[in-house]
């Protein structure tokens, strides 16, 4: 019998559980299971939690939960942890590794599975992806992000009637999503959008620097036909010859967040307005009210769809979604070789659909969910009285 650990890494989203309980569901009779808590680091610490009935059940219980129950967290995974990962998985005699997680979390695995051959311990290792970022290689989306994607189009569609109420008040709104160097969630923020009225106005993707002219020029001309303007910014957007700006650093990794309150600032200054600043938040991965049926739904079957090639051998590889040409939406779920993965680097939105941000739409909306908001116009035109 196959004795498999299975963990979450990475920043969580609301559907990474429904891909562990896939998972677990289609291995759980034919396999030992341990559940490793905490990411790489529960590795190194044989934070091991033995999958007994009562365990399998509790991780079942969690699938529609957001957050990873099992605790994923970033831990700096460097090459003496990994060899010490690799001994432990070796004492408690695991031969099979399944690590759900983003780019990083493929690239940690990939290195998992070397080190063990160096070890002479042969390991097989499986990913599952998730990112809400969408920046992993190799798959057409990976669940987690059509969630916040949709949790972010319908929070740019409430924030507009917000702002639109507040306008004599205060006149320009920029959130800030997630997405490190990938502007796919900040593009999303549009996908709801019905009138020309209706926000975002302009959106700020980090891979184009941002120019000050044309800011300001997109800004003014919704300022003076709608009377407001929504900005919406990634937070990895840098100014034409500026930089990310950067909250700190944790073990090397840069903690991105703020280019908003810098955004809005400067058209505050520069177009005497009153402007907000607003951060999404950690709300866009967690948001279970925003969950898109189809996230759920791939969540879940791309754990199944590993578990059965866990069983079936496949070794080096992480379960991808692909999209099969058709009028609609099809998907198909296939591997895709881990070294592919991590040579395709960060996946950022491509030129075609940064240029033309209906493509991305029409590309986006079977993930949301067919079930998108419809609102009446922002106003009415005023009624002419006529004298009598
Ligand atoms: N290059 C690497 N070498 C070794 N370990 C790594 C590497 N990159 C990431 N890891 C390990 O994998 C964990 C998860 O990676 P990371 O924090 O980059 O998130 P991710 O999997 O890319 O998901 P997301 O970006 O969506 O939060 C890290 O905390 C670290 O323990
Ligand atoms: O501050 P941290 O830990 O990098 O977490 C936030 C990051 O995690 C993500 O949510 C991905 O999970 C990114 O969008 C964001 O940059
Ligand atoms: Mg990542």
């Amino acid at each position: 019998m196959k004795h498999v650990a299975v963990g979450q890494a990475g920043g969580p989203t609301a559907v990474i559980n429904a891909t562990l309980a896939g998972f677990v569901e289609s291995v759980k009779e034919q396999c030992q299971l341990t559940f490793v808590e905490g990411g790489y680091q529960g590795l190194v610490e044989e934070n091991f939690l033995y999958g007994d009935s009562e365990v399998i059940d509790w991780v079942l219980d969690n699938q529609s939960v957001p957050g990873a129950c099992l605790q994923s967290g970033r831990y700096p995974f460097h090459d003496e942890a990994i060899a010490e990962a690799v001994r432990s998985l070796k004492k408690h005699q695991i031969d099979t590794l399944v690590f759900i997680g983003g780019n990083g979390t493929m690239e940690a695995l990939l290195k998992v599975k070397k080190e063990a051959e160096c070890q002479g311990y042969f390991l097989q290792v499986l990913g599952l992806p998730k990112t809400v970022d969408n920046d992993l290689g190799g798959t057409d989306h990976a669940p987690g992000f059509a969630s916040a994607a949709r949790s972010i189009a319908q929070t740019t569609k409430d924030l507009s009637r917000d702002l639109y109420s507040m306008k004599n008040f205060e006149q320009v709104r920029v959130l800030e999503t997630m997405g490190r160097n990938a502007g796919w969630l900040a593009a999303a923020a549009g996908a709801w959008r019905e009138y020309e009225e209706e926000g975002p106005h302009y959106i700020a993707l980090p891979e184009q620097p941002l120019n000050k002219d044309t800011l300001l020029r997109t800004v003014k001309e919704a300022l003076s036909s709608y009377g407001y303007a929504i900005v919406v910014v990634s937070e990895g957007v840098q100014w034409e010859q500026g930089s990310q700006i950067e909250l700190n650093q944790v073990d090397g990794r840069s903690i991105l967040g703020g280019i908003s309150k810098e955004i809005s600032e400067f058209i505050s200054e520069e177009l005497n307005v009153n402007t907000r600043a607003e951060l999404l938040g950690m709300n866009q991965r967690a948001d279970t009210s925003a969950l898109s049926p189809i996230d759920t739904y791939e969540a879940y079957q791309l754990g199944r769809e590993g578990g059965r090639w866990v069983l079936e051998g496949y070794d080096e590889v992480m379960v991808a979604v692909g999209r099969e040409a058709s009028n609609y939406y099809t998907m198909e779920i296939r591997p895709v070789k881990l070294e592919k993965v991590i040579a395709e680097g960060e996946r950022l939105l491509p030129a075609q659909f940064i240029t033309n941000l209906k493509a991305y739409y029409q590309w986006l909306t079977p993930l949301l969910g067919g079930d998108r908001p419809s609102y009446p116009p922002l106003s009415k035109r005023r009624v002419e009285y006529s004298e009598h």
